[in-house]
């Protein structure tokens, strides 16, 4: 189960840098707060696909590595299945990193790193599954370096899911990925989605990825940052833009709030 309750999440980071201050215009001095994230209250279901979009350095990652564990709140409370988070949780979170494959094993060593636990039979099982779910079957001996970047992404992929974590983080999944390969792994990750129904926290700065993909889309913005908009996306699936005016519309409306006037 993968259910996240965000309360009253606030982050501050102390500011490093010396700045001069005058009494026209007071600024930040060394030593004060730079509040990243303020008053963040959101309720995720479990299952759920929620993409989070926003400006460069509004806190999208910040918010994500807390979710994870991986960075104190200064105050607040996440909770993951009612209980605090306290650390990094090997047992429901999963991050997907880019660049996570380690070179010196083949594909599937590295598939099969989360599933140890396993016996040798409940391994090779798991590992053949998840090759196959991201069409990597017949890889299993390739190192990553003899993969191309699409590949070493699903062979990632592949990794993340053979854990079977409650709970996936993608910060930026597709970034540094061709065009096509890009459309190529989002359609996979939609159709992985709705095959093993678990919660994925997904940041892109991609609109359309969002539209296309989630559940729901959140968006960071202000100053600081809260949630300026939380929008649940009951669009049949698979989505397309000329076939849904109402999607489309919303598409334009999210290029506006991200301050671009032409959506192209
Ligand atoms: N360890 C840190 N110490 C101080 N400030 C930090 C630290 N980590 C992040 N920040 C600041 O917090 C803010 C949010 O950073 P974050 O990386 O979460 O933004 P983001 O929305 O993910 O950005 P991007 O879209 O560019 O990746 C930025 O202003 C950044 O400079």
């Amino acid at each position: 189960m993968g259910r996240i309750n965000i309360e009253k999440l606030n982050k501050a980071y102390a500011n490093r840098r010396k700045l001069p201050r005058s009494d026209e215009s007071p600024q930040l001095r060394k030593g004060d707060d730079i509040i990243v994230l303020k008053d963040i209250d959101l309720k995720i279901s479990d299952g759920e696909m929620v993409c989070f979009l926003g400006p460069s350095g509004c806190g999208k990652s910040t918010l994500l590595r807390i979710i994870a564990g991986f960075e104190d709140l200064s105050s607040g409370k996440v909770r993951i299945n009612g209980k605090s988070v306290n650390g990094p949780s090997a047992d429901h979170i999963f991050v997907f990193q880019h660049s996570g494959l380690f070179p010196w094993m083949t594909v599937a060593q590295n598939v099969g790193l989360g599933v140890r636990h396993l016996s040798s039979d409940g391994r090779h099982k798991r590992i053949g599954e998840f090759l196959e779910m991201v069409e990597l079957e017949g890889f299993e001996q390739h190192y990553p370096r003899q993969l191309s970047g699409g590949m070493q992404r699903r062979a990632e992929l592949a990794r993340a899911l053979a854990v079977n974590p409650d709970i996936l983080i993608m910060d930026e999944p597709f970034s540094g990925l061709d065009f096509l390969t890009h459309m190529k792994m989002r359609e996979e990750v939609v159709n992985m989605h709705a095959f093993i129904q678990k919660t994925i926290l997904l940041v892109t700065h991609n609109i359309d990825d969002a539209l296309i993909m989630g559940d729901r889309v959140v968006i960071l913005g202000g100053s600081p940052t809260g949630v300026a908009m939380d929008r649940k996306l009951e669009f049949p699936r698979p989505r397309n833009f000329e076939k849904s005016p109402e999607l489309s519309r919303l598409r334009s409306e999210l290029f506006l709030m991200m301050g671009v006037n032409y959506a192209v």
